[in-house]
């Protein structure tokens, strides 16, 4: 184990020999454009989590000193080593330091202490495309076209660098605050013979520690019938993506693992009849069982991709301009989505909610005393972020009644770290009120009437709510704790 820590601090070093690939016995230093610094996640504010990977966490961070903010992926040295993930850390590391494209996110240095090992991204204030799908039920094939034509470029960018992504999928494809899609998430990515990116010898991941490399909604047949991977398997989940944004479903969704990958090999495919034509024939191309047919990875290149009439009018060398994407022409989906407050525990690893201790190590949620840290970790969900500016966060956030004399309406009250106190219409996704924001105890008081029940005082107002999880205390806690920093 302390070897293993070691060895990771010396590849994780701004430094590094390597030996050159033409010349065996000659070694040539590499210095890393993303500096190893000597920071200390002190020097940090972390505020929400951005999300949750199988080895990592990623929150969104802002250096005290210079204000600027970071995504940053945190990742425990004793679990990567006894998850045998130190090859795939290594690699992403040294892979995204190489990468300049505005379709992948950069990496701009790393750090690390006793515990950690930390990599500072760009950070992605939109959330991922997953979200997007999820929140709106399907996009529209104008939609569907912005964003895929982003990830085409973005993609043939990572091609020509010689490297496979292996794991494209849309929560992977991230957004940023202006609408426009960011690849993230190297851990799996291969490079082949003859590319372009330095690969340290001991960074390059292992193809046998595991079936396959990727994640089963969007794993291509030949993955599954242990071919060699090629560019051709990043483009079987463009076709993926770009029939799942369409639908709000991956092609070959099913009950099981299992199930998916009997559809997957036996190219189980239906469409939906409101897809168009172009649609339609650019999904089927793009998963052809013989991944050397898939536009993008035959003889015509990325040029038959992006001259498919699906994309016809997209100026590909204008993709990041404008701020934001065409009308949205879908209904908001009945996704079955839980609206209430709690963390989605299939995206949470282990399942346990968790929460900074503010010295980048993770404390049960139980063990926290601070209620609005522990309830912006509860509370994260990337949906009601399009109520909020770009850098606010929600604090607290529960789907409560909002009692009036006759009636009660259920609404999502929503504390931010502004601080601001809003309600939303859950089905609508629309913002119904806020409670006039005051420092002053005087001018905005919250009474606990029992543990569901709670009134704020204002003063032009008095809102009463139920909060069915019983959570008055907290809400009275934490708008106090917001009064008085
Ligand atoms: N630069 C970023 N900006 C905002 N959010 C990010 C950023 N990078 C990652 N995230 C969020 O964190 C999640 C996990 O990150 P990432 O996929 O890199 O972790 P991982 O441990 O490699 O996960 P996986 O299980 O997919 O291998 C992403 O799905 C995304 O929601």
């Amino acid at each position: 184990m302390e070897e293993e820590g070691g060895s990771m601090e010396k590849d994780f070093d701004s430094k590094v020999k390597i030996e050159s690939s033409d010349t065996p016995l000659r070694s040539k230093s590499f210095a890393f454009r993303a500096p190893q610094e000597n920071f200390s996640i002190q020097d940090f504010q972390l505020e929400k989590i951005y999300g949750v990977g199988s080895y990592s966490k990623v929150v969104r961070a802002k250096k005290k000193d210079t204000g600027m903010v970071y995504a940053m992926k945190i990742m425990d040295k004793t679990f990567i080593t006894k998850e045998n993930k130190t090859a795939y850390v290594k690699l992403e590391r040294i892979v995204l330091d190489q990468l300049d494209h505005p379709g992948v996110v950069r990496l701009y240095f790393t750090f690390q202490d006793s515990c950690s090992l930390y990599m500072a991204l760009e950070s992605c204030d939109g959330g991922e495309l997953f979200d997007q799908i999820t929140r709106k039920g399907r996009l529209s094939e104008d939609e569907a076209r912005f964003y895929a034509a982003q990830v085409v470029d973005a993609l043939e960018y990572i091609h020509s660098m010689g490297l496979i992504h292996r794991d494209i999928k849309p929560e992977n494809l991230l957004l940023t605050t202006d609408g426009h899609i960011k690849i993230a998430d190297f851990g799996s990515v291969k490079p082949m013979e003859g590319s372009r990116v330095t690969v340290l010898p001991n960074a390059a991941s292992d193809d046998k520690a595991c079936t396959f490399v990727g994640t089963a909604a969007y794993v291509p047949p030949e993955v599954l019938n242990s071919s060699p991977a090629t560019f051709g398997n990043d483009l079987w989940a463009l076709g993926c993506i770009v029939y799942q944004m369409l639908a709000g479903i991956s092609p070959f969704k099913d009950t099981s693992e299992w199930l998916m990958f009997q559809r997957i090999v036996a190219r189980d495919l239906r469409f939906p009849n409101y897809f168009s034509d172009e649609a339609r024939d650019l999904i089927d191309r793009l998963l052809d069982m013989d991944p050397s047919r898939r536009p993008g990875a035959g003889n015509g290149g990325y040029a038959t991709l992006k001259n498919h009439p699906f994309f016809k009018g997209t100026d590909w060398t204008k993709l990041r301009e404008g701020t934001t994407p065409p009308t949205l022409a879908s209904e908001p989906g009945s996704t079955g989505e839980d609206q209430d407050s709690s963390l989605n525990p299939t995206r949470a690893g282990d399942g346990s909610v968790r929460t900074y201790d503010g010295n980048g190590g993770a404390v049960s949620a139980s063990e926290s005393v601070n209620v609005t840290r522990l309830a912006s970790i509860d509370s994260f969900d990337s949906k009601w972020q399009q109520f909020l500016e770009p850098s606010e966060s929600v604090l607290m956030i529960s789907l409560v009644k909002k009692l009036q004399k006759l009636s009660s309406k259920k609404v999502q009250l929503i504390l931010t770290n502004k601080p601001q106190l809003i309600y939303v219409d859950p089905a609508k996704l629309e913002v119904r009120g806020n409670v006039a924001w005051s420092d002053n105890p005087n001018e905005l008081n919250v009474q606990v009437i029992s543990p569901s029940n709670f009134k704020i005082f204002t003063p032009k107002k008095i809102f009463l709510f139920e909060d069915s999880k019983q959570r008055a205390g907290q809400w009275k806690k934490a708008i106090e704790s917001l009064q008085n920093p």
